[in-house]
């Protein structure tokens, strides 16, 4: 791949990704089973059920493996999707390094909004008014059991550390 092509990858916590991705498919389809009996192959055992897209697209470390063969790591970009909700302007100041353009995006751009609970851009591009994402961008998730949230955490523990260890950033997600 040519050395002027530049990845950007977004990584949330691959729990709430796991919860996140099922909120938006029963959005669609209210009739699923739930979160907990679709996340276990065999729950008394503990046996989490990876060919389920939901938990197997949080194995990070699995998936970047294969990318890493082909393609420097120099030329990706991973971002916090957690930074990006509580600091946008700093994860941003990280892209725009990243891709060599000038700092123009900052602070400044952004307000905390309290009723969607999110940052939400200040003036919007072509309007200049603000402008949140949209409805289907920080939708409520269910209740999960914690217990539930308990076994995927360690689940994902070692592919976590091993995905720090190859971006070489801590996402604090353990
Ligand atoms: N500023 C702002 N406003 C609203 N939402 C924000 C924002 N920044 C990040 N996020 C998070 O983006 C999540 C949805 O992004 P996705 O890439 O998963 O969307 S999609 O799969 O393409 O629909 C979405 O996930 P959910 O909370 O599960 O809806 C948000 O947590």
């Amino acid at each position: 791949m040519s050395k002027d092509t530049k990845l950007i990858v977004v990584v949330r916590d691959p729990v709430t990704r796991a919860i996140s991705d099922y909120t938006q498919t029963l959005s669609k389809r209210p009739d699923i089973p739930s979160f907990e009996s679709l996340t276990f192959r065999n729950r008394s055992a503990g046996l989490i059920d990876t060919s389920w897209s939901a938990i197997q697209i949080g194995l990070y470390a699995k998936h970047l493996e294969p990318w890493l063969r082909h393609f420097p790591l120099g030329q990706m970009l991973f971002v916090s999707g957690e930074r990006l909700v509580s600091d946008p302007a700093g994860e941003l100041r990280r892209v725009q390094d990243f891709l060599g353009l000038k700092r123009i995006i900052t602070d400044k751009h952004f307000y905390f909004n309290q009723t969607k609970g999110f940052p939400c851009l200040k003036k919007a591009e072509g309007s200049g008014k603000p402008h949140c994402l949209g409805k289907t961008k920080g939708r409520a998730h269910p209740t999960i059991a914690r217990e539930v949230l308990r076994q995927l955490r360690d689940f994902y523990r070692p592919f976590n550390r091993k995905f720090y260890q190859m971006t070489g950033r801590d996402f604090g997600w353990d």
